[in-house]
């Protein structure tokens, strides 16, 4: 298992392509997340092929759905031998309370985290969709809700984990997407931070994507991001 806090997120349209990128990187150096696109492409040959490289798989298919659906899919998902998934908190804690019930306690047990407000969510969307209040608050509503469900930790901006951090402790894990390290364009997140930043304010795992993938040498992005780090 890698201490290393990055999570290279494998947003591919094809095994191919994806054991590509991962056939660069090793699996002491960093974990690996599967998503929508690839896995609803490619279904669980993907999993499987990269724990034979030796790689610690995030599952990311976000599931929101009634309690009995999510559980039945929380635990297909543990099935398949992972060691992180996710499901919205915005199902609500029966949801929630039914994906740990699902997934578990044991120690092998997958890391089950709730998504909080996506880190493309601005505060133009958060208002079109009917939320009020302010993002940060809801937010650490939705983090406490999570941790009061059973969760092991929630997915947020990196700009709120130092807020969670002291809300919710230091074990509750922060896994933060929309990471930017300087200078690079943002794409479609609204609420990001650099690497450094967010492990100084709190998050225990990045996960990046295109700063790494859509690089010209993928390696060289990851390296350079490993070093930022210190
Ligand atoms: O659950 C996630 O991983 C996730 C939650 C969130 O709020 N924002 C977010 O970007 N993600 C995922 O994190 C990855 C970020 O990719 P990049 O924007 O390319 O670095 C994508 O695979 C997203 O699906």
């Amino acid at each position: 298992m890698t201490e290393s806090p990055i999570i290279v997120a494998l947003d591919f349209a094809s095994l191919s392509t994806a054991l590509h990128l991962a056939d660069q990187l090793d699996p002491d150096r960093c974990r690996v997340k599967v998503g929508k696109e690839l896995f609803t492409r490619e279904g669980p040959a993907v999993i499987h092929s990269l724990h034979n490289r030796g790689f610690e798989v995030f599952l990311d298919l976000k599931f929101h759905d009634i309690p009995n659906t999510v559980a039945k899919a929380c635990a297909a998902a543990a099935d398949l031998g992972i060691w992180m998934l996710n499901v919205h908190t915005l199902g609500g804690s029966a949801m929630m309370y039914a994906a740990r019930q699902a997934v578990g306690t044991a120690t092998d047990a997958p890391l089950l985290i709730g998504v909080t407000l996506l880190t493309s969510m601005d505060q133009a969307t958060f208002n079109e969709v009917g939320l009020s209040g302010d993002m940060p608050g809801t937010v650490q509503k939705l983090a406490l809700l999570a941790k009061d469900s059973g969760l092991d930790g929630v997915v947020c901006s990196a700009q709120e984990a130092s807020l969670l951090q002291k809300a919710l402790g230091k074990e509750f894990c922060l896994v933060t997407p929309g990471i930017r390290p300087k200078d690079s364009v943002a794409d479609d997140q609204h609420r990001t931070m650099t690497p450094i930043d967010a492990v100084q304010a709190g998050s225990h795992y990045l996960v990046i994507g295109r700063p790494i993938t859509g690089a010209l040498n993928p390696m060289q992005a990851l390296a350079e991001i490993e070093a930022s780090l210190g």
